[in-house]
C-alpha cells in the first residue's frame, strides 16, 4: 500500500505519524520497525496512530509503537504530535481532546499561544505496578520515596520505580552529559526486575525548579527527549524531596515543563509538537 504520514517532533523525540481513521493500516512488527529505519525507511523514534476511539467519552484512540515494533502504552511527547497532528489535519475543531491509549484516558489541550499542555493522568508508584519486583531488595527511603539497589555493570546503583502508564527507573547523576547512559541504559532497560523492560532516566538537579535529563527509552534507545520521562523523574525529585512544582525540564531536544501537586494529582505537561513534512511510502 502507499501510506500517507506526517513526520514530526517533540523536542527531537521524532515520531511518523498516521492518520487510521481515512487508512486501513495494520502493520506487523517488521512493518513497524521499517518504517522506524533511519536508512530503509523513514526513521522515528516511535510511530503513532490516530484512530477513531473504542469507548464513547473519547475523542480519539491513539496507539504507538517504538522503533523496535513493539506497542506500548503511553508517550508523552507523542500526546503533543497528536494533538497538532489531529488539529493541522482537520480532525477535530476541539482543544480539550480526550485521547484513549493503551494505558487509559489522557487529555491533552492546545493553548492560545500555540502550546500544548497534557494531563498525563496520576503517577502510578506501587512497585508491582510500575512493574518492578522489589521483593528481598532492602529499599531506602528518602522523603516519601524509596530508592531501590539494582546492580548494573558491576555497580550499586538506586532508582526510583515510576509508572507514567509505561514504566520508568530514574536515577539522580552529578552530570547527565558524562553519564554512562549507552553503557549502563541497555543494562538497565533489560535488567530481570523489570518484567515489561524498562525506560531509563538520567536525571541532574540544576535546581529545585529545574534539571536535565537523558533517558535511554524503552525499545528505542536513547532519544533526545522522553515525555512520561520528564514525568517520572519529576515525580521522583519532589518525593525525594529534591524539587518543587513546576519543574523546568532541559533535554538534548529541547524544553518541557512538568508541574504535579503530589499524590494522586494529575502530571501535567507542556512543551513543544512540530510537524516537519508530509510523506508517502510504499510498505
Ligand atoms: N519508549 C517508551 C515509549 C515512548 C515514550 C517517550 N517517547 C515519551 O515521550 O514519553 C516506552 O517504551 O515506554
Amino acid at each position: 500500500m502507499k501510506l500517507k504520514f506526517t513526520k514530526m517532533h517533540g523536542a527531537g523525540n521524532d515520531f511518523v505519524v498516521i492518520d487510521a481513521i481515512n487508512q486501513a493500516i495494520d502493520f506487523t512488527p517488521e512493518q513497524w520497525r521499517f518504517l522506524a529505519d533511519r536508512r530503509f525507511g523513514v526513521g522515528a523514534d516511535q510511530m503513532l496512530v490516530v484512530e477513531r476511539p473504542q469507548q464513547d467519552d473519547v475523542d480519539f484512540r491513539y496507539r504507538i509503537y517504538n522503533s523496535d515494533g513493539g506497542e506500548v502504552e503511553q508517550c508523552g511527547n507523542g500526546a503533543r504530535a497528536f494533538v497538532r497532528f489531529v488539529t493541522e489535519k482537520g480532525l477535530t475543531d476541539k482543544r480539550a481532546i480526550r485521547v484513549e491509549t493503551m494505558s487509559g484516558v489522557i487529555c491533552p489541550r492546545l493553548e492560545e499561544d500555540g502550546g500544548i499542555t497534557v494531563d498525563m493522568g496520576a503517577p502510578i508508584l506501587q512497585p508491582q505496578r510500575v512493574p518492578f519486583h522489589a521483593n528481598g531488595l532492602d529499599g531506602r527511603a528518602e522523603g516519601e520515596d524509596t530508592l531501590w539497589p539494582l546492580e548494573i555493570n558491576g555497580r550499586t546503583l538506586w532508582f526510583s520505580a515510576v509508572s507514567m502508564g509505561n514504566p520508568h527507573a530514574v536515577q539522580v547523576v552529578d552530570d547527565v552529559d558524562a553519564a554512562p547512559v549507552a553503557a549502563d541504559g541497555p543494562q538497565i532497560e533489560h535488567h530481570p526486575r523489570f518484567p515489561k523492560r524498562v525506560n531509563a532516566g538520567f536525571m541532574q538537579i540544576v535546581d529545585r525548579h529545574a534539571i536535565r535529563l537523558r533517558v535511554f527509552e524503552r525499545g528505542a534507545g536513547e532519544t533526545l527527549a522522553c515525555g512520561t520521562g520528564a514525568c517520572a523523574a519529576v515525580v521522583a525529585g519532589i518525593r525525594r524531596g529534591l524539587l518543587d512544582s513546576p519543574v523546568r525540564v532541559d533535554t538534548r531536544g529541547g524544553t518541557l515543563s512538568i508541574a504535579w501537586a503530589g499524590g494522586a494529582s494529575p502530571v501535567l505537561m507542556t512543551g513543544p509538537a512540530v510537524s516537519v513534512f508530509d510523506g508517502e511510502i510504499e510498505i
